[in-house]
């Protein structure tokens, strides 16, 4: 694989951010937050609805630009780029999972994998596609559309994409939401795995405290601020600390 254009420096933290505000209007998303997404972390974000996680994904990704405040990707500084060098480094360096797969419903499954590497103009290295491929079980499915898999196929297909491009983050917006618990449980199997195995570094936007429970910390949002974090959580301590927001 060619090196991508904007190189990100090996900062001890995969993701930074330093008193970030969003404001919509009189409406205050995100207040003064800060914090360091370690490398080869997996952390979870929690918090009721309406404080702030998905302005906060949207933020430390470069999909949105904070109000006030620093993100910082392995080192660059979004705030520093232009509209077209964040698309691209989103696009390099960032891999994203939502809850509705996002699968191109065109295109097959190897197709929808290396989207990535195509849209950056980058041929695939095909010894980490096939660990990839193998990683997320889908050897025997690399030739149907996505229509024609089970939800959490598909999702499994699109954590497959989310990490062909080696991202220095990958952001999971309820990845977990549409599947039913067992299903739910091999997917964060397979995030927790690119922690475990390849260093990879995960966030993990959920309602779910079980699913919080697989990350290695959990970070409480409520209000727009980070309120509380959780080391080594379990259901039950994810669970307590969530009745007491
Ligand atoms: N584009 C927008 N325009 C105006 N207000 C917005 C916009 N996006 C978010 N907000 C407001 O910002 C606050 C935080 O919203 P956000 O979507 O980040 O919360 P959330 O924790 O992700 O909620 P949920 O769990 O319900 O998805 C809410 O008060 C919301 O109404």
């Amino acid at each position: 694989m060619s090196m991508p254009t904007l190189t990100a420096e090996r900062t001890a933290h995969a993701v930074r951010l330093d008193s970030v505000t969003k404001t919509y209007g009189n409406v205050t998303a995100l207040s003064g937050v800060s914090h360091d997404f370690p490398r080869g972390g997996f952390t979870a974000i929690m918090g009721p609805s309406g404080s702030g996680k998905s302005t906060f994904l949207h933020c430390a990704s470069g999909l949105d630009q904070p109000s006030k405040g620093s993100v910082r990707i392995g080192g660059v500084d979004l705030g520093g780029l232009s509209e077209a060098k964040r698309t691209r480094l989103r696009r390099e360096r960032i891999g994203f999972v939502f809850q509705s797969f996002n699968l191109i419903p065109s295109m097959d499954v190897e197709q929808n994998i290396v989207l990535p590497l195509q849209l950056a103009g980058t041929a695939p290295d095909p010894g980490w596609l096939a660990e990839v491929v193998r990683r997320v079980g889908l050897q025997d499915r690399l030739a149907h559309r996505p229509s024609e898999l089970s939800g959490g196929q598909q999702q499994r297909a699109a954590v497959a994409r989310a990490l062909i491009t080696r991202p220095e983050v990958v952001f999971a917006d309820e990845p977990t939401g549409a599947l039913d618990p067992r299903t739910a449980r091999d997917v964060l199997r397979l995030l927790r795995e690119a922690v475990d195995q390849t260093g990879q570094t995960v966030v993990l936007v959920t309602h779910d405290p079980m699913a919080a429970a697989w990350a290695d910390s959990v970070v409480f949002l409520s209000g727009g601020r980070i309120v509380d974090e959780l080391v080594a959580p379990s259901p039950t301590t994810v669970m307590t600390r969530w009745e007491t927001l």
